[in-house]
């Protein structure tokens, strides 16, 4: 068996060495070949492309956050190669909605180990941006605009701008078309979720990566004076459990809104958008489950 590892040096807030000693120990144990590919935030689509052709791997594993997880998956849509995550970021949203051990070393172990594989979705916004994860226009989006504007890692960087971009969030309204009807809306945030939630835990939806659906989630309030009312510290805010009541399920949609709203992708922003499409790329890809 040969393994390719795609890590991203500068994801996460701690060095990667225990993974990547523990990959050498494993190949040592089990007698697999392997390589590395670090990503250097530039041109790594090539160099994975160029890996895969010329090294001819049986999987490849993402071992960094949801932006390396997007990396390797976009690069292995319709193809037979089985992929694998390392979650090595710092919320690490796919894996840890499906349940992937966070432990560096006990991750290299589950992955090299696994034997089965589900064939998951993956949308598409605008017809050229993929996400393995979830999409969001509005509070959450300008939160992460924040955070990367300010280069900071982990959650006490989140927690910082969730006030200050609740604050700044106008109440917008949208036209959703989907090919099951057309619908009118109001709030402040649109999430759009492959998957069932956060990496910070927070349930949004019933759905699945695997399901050939994904769901669109309205956040119509946040009731912020609730959360200070109660003693909650302010990330508590997405806990609500009425927040994400509002979903829409479909396979594709058209969305209109009424002005300019932030938008973000797995974690990655985006720019702001004052329209949006999305569809759904249908087992798109052979994901390993530990
Ligand atoms: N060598 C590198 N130096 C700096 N940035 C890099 C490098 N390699 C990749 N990147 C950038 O890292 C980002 C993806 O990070 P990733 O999502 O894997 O980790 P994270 O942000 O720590 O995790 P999470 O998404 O879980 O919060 C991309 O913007 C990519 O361009």
């Amino acid at each position: 068996m040969k393994i390719l590892f795609v890590v991203n040096p500068a994801s996460g807030n701690t060095s990667n060495n225990k993974a990547v000693l523990r990959v050498h120990e494993m190949a040592v144990q089990k007698g697999f070949d392997f390589k590395f590919l670090y990503t250097r935030g530039r041109n790594d689509d090539e160099a994975i492309r160029h890996q895969i052709s010329e090294y001819k791997p049986d999987r490849v594993i993402a071992g960094g956050g949801d932006g390396t997880v997007q990396l390797v998956a976009r690069n292995l849509i319709r193809t037979e190669t089985l992929m694998g995550i390392l979650p090595l970021g710092s919320a690490n949203g796919l894996a840890t909605a499906l349940g992937f051990p966070q432990n560096p070393v006990r991750a290299v172990d589950a992955v090299i180990e696994a034997t089965h594989f589900i064939r998951i979705d993956l949308l598409k916004f605008n017809g050229q941006h993929l996400c393995i994860h979830l999409g969001d226009i509005g509070v959450n989006a300008l939160m992460v605009k924040k955070y990367d504007a300010e280069n900071r890692k982990g959650m006490i960087g989140y927690a910082k701008h969730l006030l200050s971009s609740i604050k700044e969030s106008p109440l917008r309204s949208y036209t959703i078309k989907t090919p099951e009807g057309t619908y009118e809306k109001e709030g402040y945030m649109l999430a759009f979720a492959n998957a069932h939630k956060y990496g910070t835990g927070v349930h949004i939806s019933e759905g699945e990566v695997w399901d050939g659906k994904f769901e669109i989630c309205n956040v119509p309030r946040i009731a912020l004076d609730e959360v200070i009312k109660a003693g909650l510290t302010i990330v508590n805010v997405f806990i609500d459990k009425n927040m994400f009541s509002d979903v829409i399920t479909c396979t594709s949609a058209e969305i209109s809104i009424s002005g300019e709203m932030d938008f973000q992708i797995d974690g990655e922003y985006m720019g702001a958008v004052d329209s949006l499409k999305v569809e759904i790329i249908p087992a798109a890809v052979k994901l390993l489950i530990p």
